[in-house]
């Protein structure tokens, strides 16, 4: 039988890194093909060669035996190749309809048929099952629809093989369900898809083989039936990695962080975050559960101050934040590791010494008698990148050639390093591969250990359970259950996400006798915002 996508010998360099090494990879007609390899391992760049984005330095592409070169990525599209990247290439102020057609509109005399255009692309998504409604505005729609649209606009031109890079690091566990029930009808219709991933429930649950990249050289490709998680880990890092994690070493100290009754108004009716109280201790993981947009981010945003409150304050160790500014909050003690890298965590077109002394150059060993010292700022990067394990050309390479999970541990890096007493870490582990998660669980382990009060925001349930003593759970901008590690499951917490009422116990606020019991040890509240903000 012949292979629906070949690709031999695949060889592309950038300079000072070899992205992919001569790399085989086939994939079969109708088959559901994940492709998996640690960050870094040239998994987005194999697959960019493949969609014409970019061009192999060497080696050949055949689809279904025929040899293909791609110049672009309309020549692979012609050839029955679509691709949905990490970020979507859509545009905000058309309708879905308007974006899926763009460029291939249906006419009728010589005008585009926004009708025929609105059917079709209804017709697509209905065959399999990509609920949307083709007359909304792009801008209008959550991440979960866009995706949708991304498929779409490849089914419509006919993508007989479809890649997809990471789709459900941006989803909820409920649409990564619903995606899968499409990809499963498409597989049905005689499709084939790529997936690359880094969640090996994922690929255990929905492919049929597995490619494993590692260092830009394939070095296994297994039928996922009869192989294993651990099999495939071992594959993608040479070693066994354990994901659990060391319980805390110390019983939790006072309050370090406390917000109380924190109201931020959202861009409706009603408010983004509602009478949001909650503490966190030294030596203590506190855990926010909910789904993707019930106001977890908006909190995390109003406490480092991204974000204006209408009722409500922020305390760290005793001192009222509540009108400081995002600057003085950090020196006030608050380190934050936000859910977008790219627009909030990193300057791409930075270097990694740069990026990485990013709120450490206020202060010394980096600071010296007022002028910033390159050469501490090179020994800092060295110290991260090595201690992180940042897959990087050199320290002096822009971190906006990075791939994605590399990034990501660059700003975990930088963040953690302040050594601040508070630390909000959103989605740490988004993007990042499975001996990553490893050392970045452990990291915030040794943050807690050593004194740390760390609140987590993550949509990995599991993550959000193993490192938390007690997780606090929203649902439309309202904490509405808090439940300790000790008693809580998926499914428990996944009930109170959903807004069922919770038991008495798990009330919120039924933990504010440790509160109270463990006050803030700066003393009596002094306010920041007059004082100025001195470490
Ligand atoms: N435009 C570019 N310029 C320079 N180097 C690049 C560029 N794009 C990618 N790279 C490098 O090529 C290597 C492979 O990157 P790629 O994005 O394929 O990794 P990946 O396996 O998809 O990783 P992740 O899981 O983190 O997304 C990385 O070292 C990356 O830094």
């Amino acid at each position: 039988m012949v292979a629906e996508v070949s690709m031999r010998g695949i060889t592309k360099r950038f300079p000072g890194v070899l992205a992919d090494d001569h790399v085989d990879f086939e994939v079969e007609a109708g088959e559901i093909h994940a492709l998996m390899g640690e960050n870094g391992a040239g998994k987005s760049i194999l697959m960019s060669q493949l969609a014409g984005v970019y061009q192999p330095d060497e080696g050949e592409i055949f689809i279904r035996g025929e040899r293909r070169t791609f110049a672009s990525p309309l020549d692979a599209i012609d050839a029955g190749i679509g691709m949905v990247f990490q970020s979507f290439k859509l545009f905000p102020s058309l309708t879905i309809a308007e974006n899926v057609v763009f460029r291939s509109e249906p006419r009728k005399r010589g005008l585009i048929d926004r009708k025929e255009a609105n059917r079709t692309v209804a017709e697509i998504a209905e065959r399999y099952g990509l609920s949307l409604d083709p007359q909304a505005r792009v801008d209008s729609v959550p991440v979960g629809v866009l995706q949708r649209v991304e498929i779409v606009k490849a089914l419509y031109r006919e993508a007989r093989v479809l890649i997809l890079d990471e789709p459900t690091a941006v989803l909820t566990p409920q649409e990564t369900e619903r995606l899968f029930d499409v990809l499963r009808a498409l597989k049905a219709d005689g499709r084939t898809i790529i997936l690359i991933t880094h969640k090996l429930g994922e690929v255990m649950a929905i492919s049929d083989r597995v490619t494993v990249l590692r260092d830009g050289r394939n070095v296994a490709q297994l039928v996922t039936a009869e192989s294993s998680p651990d099999e495939i880990t071992r594959h993608m890092t040479g070693r066994h990695v354990d994901l659990t994690t060391p319980p805390p070493a110390h019983a939790p100290g006072e309050v370090v962080l406390d917000v109380r009754g924190l109201t931020v108004p959202g861009s409706g009716e009603r408010d983004a975050v509602s009478d949001a109280s909650l503490f966190v201790r030294r030596n203590e993981v506190v855990g926010i559960a909910g789904v993707a947009g019930n106001g977890q981010v908006e909190l995390a945003e109003a406490v480092i101050g991204m974000r204006k409150t209408s009722a409500g304050a922020v305390a760290v160790a005793g001192r009222d934040l509540s009108a400081a500014s995002i600057a003085q909050r950090r020196d006030g003690g608050i380190a934050y590791i936000p859910e977008d890298r790219h627009a909030v965590g990193s300057a791409g077109g930075a270097d990694a010494i740069e990026n990485l002394a990013l709120g450490h150059h206020r202060s010394a060993p980096l600071l010296k008698r007022g002028l910033l010292s390159r050469s501490a700022m090179l020994d800092h990067a060295k110290r991260l990148i090595s201690r992180f394990g940042v897959k990087i050309a050199g320290p002096t390479t822009r971190v906006g050639t990075l791939s994605g999970g590399n990034l990501q541990k660059v700003v975990v890096a930088r963040e953690l390093d302040y050594g601040s007493p508070v630390l909000i870490a959103e989605q740490p582990t988004r993007g990042v591969d499975i001996g990553a998660i490893e050392s970045i669980h452990r990291e915030l382990c040794t943050y807690r250990d050593t004194g740390g009060a760390l609140l987590l925001i993550s949509a990995e349930l599991s993550e959000i359970m193993s490192l938390s003593s007690r997780i606090v759970v929203m649902f439309e901008g309202r904490i509405v259950a808090e439940v300790p590690q000790t008693e809580a499951s998926e499914a428990l917490l996944g009930l109170y996400m959903a807004g069922h009422e919770p038991e008495e116990r798990h009330r919120p606020g039924a933990f504010d006798a440790l509160r109270d019991a463990h006050p803030a040890a700066g003393g009596p509240r002094t306010d920041v915002s007059e004082k100025g903000a001195a470490r």
